[in-house]
């Protein structure tokens, strides 16, 4: 079998999918996108396809290895990201021409099925209560949501105040047995973070999410002695290289790399491993589209360590079901009793529909995070 062509889809809200043709007629999809860099991403990925075109597709290993170290530049989320779609759709052609589910091909699952999250949002301590319990009442038994607004380096107890009051809402609208995930989205800084984390000790969080940015990874260090909640981080970690020392250091519980950021399945595969030996969790990153969910729940069902999956059906970033649209056989993320099963058609599990895959991607997008302003008018992190 050989590859013969990589087409792109960009499609809103934000994503973009890669479709890999075979000459046996085979067809693998995959998601390689960076959220606001959609453009950049599609390129890096055409690119890459120079070298794949006439390759036998089922040398998987060979090829991330030759488009990883082969271009002697390597490494970051534009070129990762490009990665990991091109290997999720190498999978995905694999298992589908063997007839097999990727998690068979990966060793085979050690779990039926995978507790999953829901974002939860809301400007008022009162909306956000009512979105907690909208998702409880929908049967999800974990849910996320952001930390705080705009928290400059070092700021008020007043606006503290109105982060903890949050949580603290939160945590008396579900109850003591729903895991409540807060994001800092790397928008506080060590400073506030400390306070931040020892203040909100007493609502036993599932995990505080990015404390501080992963660059920022040393100060870590003084963050965990301030407070007993799970540490997670590693959306924005790229690579096994990445997430060594994260590792090593030793104050993160919980790592969450992004199946489409993190060099595709492959990668996240061989960063879970590395996590197992330290005894740290993993609970990937997919604030993302159908393939990249698929592809997270193929690496959940074979890492012993998954505990926990992110997903973006119905939340803030689409509205409507998007997610679903793009599937025929959506009933592959039918959630029941707070889990998802793990998918078992062959390839990724999912049939995308290619037809509205070609509509959408005649509208496109130009999705853009927003930005934002400290009152003294210097940038505030997203
Ligand atoms: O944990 C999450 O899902 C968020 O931090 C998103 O990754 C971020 O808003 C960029 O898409
Ligand atoms: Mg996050």
């Amino acid at each position: 079998m050989k590859i013969t062509k990589l087409t792109t889809y960009i499609v809103p809200p934000r994503w973009l999918f890669l479709k890999i043709e075979t000459d046996e007629g085979v067809t693998g999809w995959g998601e390689p996108v960076v959220e606001g860099r959609a453009l950049t991403t599609e390129a890096a990925v055409h690119e890459l396809s120079d070298y794949l075109i006439g390759k036998d597709p089922f040398l998987i290993e060979d090829h991330w290895t030759v488009l990883y170290r082969g271009g002697f530049y390597r490494g970051g989320a534009i070129h990762m990201s490009a990665l990991a779609g091109i290997d999720q759709a190498l999978w995905d052609i694999k298992g589908k021409a063997l007839g097999q589910p990727v998690h068979s091909l990966l060793g085979g699952q050690v779990r039926d099925r995978i507790k999953v999250y829901s974002w939860i949002g809301g400007d008022k301590p009162s909306e956000l209560a009512d979105n907690a319990r909208q998702v409880v009442e929908r049967g999800f038994k974990a849910l996320k949501m952001n930390g705080c607004a705009e928290l400059q380096i070092v700021d008020s107890n007043s606006r503290l105040d109105k982060a903890v009051e949050a949580i603290a809402s939160v945590r008396e609208a579900v109850g003591p047995d729903i895991g409540i995930a807060v994001d800092f989205h790397g928008r506080v800084h060590k400073p506030m973070a400390k306070v931040l984390a020892r203040e909100l000790d007493p609502y036993k969080l599932m995990f505080i999410e990015e404390p501080v940015l992963s660059e920022n990874k040393e100060a870590l260090r003084d963050i965990v002695n301030h407070t007993s909640t799970p540490i997670a981080l590693g959306e924005r970690l790229y690579s096994r290289w990445d997430f060594k020392s994260v590792l090593s250091d030793g104050y993160v519980d919980i790592i969450q790399p992004d199946l489409s950021h993190a060099g595709g399945i492959t990668e996240c595969r061989k960063i879970a491993a590395m996590a197992e030996a330290y005894d740290v969790a993993l609970a990937p990153h997919c604030p993302l589209g159908p393939i990249a969910l698929a592809a997270c729940l193929q690496v959940d069902a074979v890492s012993y360590n998954a505990f926990i999956q992110e997903q973006s059906l119905g939340i803030h970033y689409n509205k409507s079901n998007d997610l679903l649209d793009y599937i025929t056989n959506a009933d592959v993320f039918a959630y029941a009793d707070g889990f998802a099963a793990i998918p078992q058609g062959p390839g990724l599990g999912i049939e995308v529909n290619e037809d509205y895959v070609v509509e959408r991607a005649k509208e496109g997008h130009r999705w853009r995070n927003p930005i934002w302003r400290h009152e003294d008018g210097s940038l505030a992190e997203w």
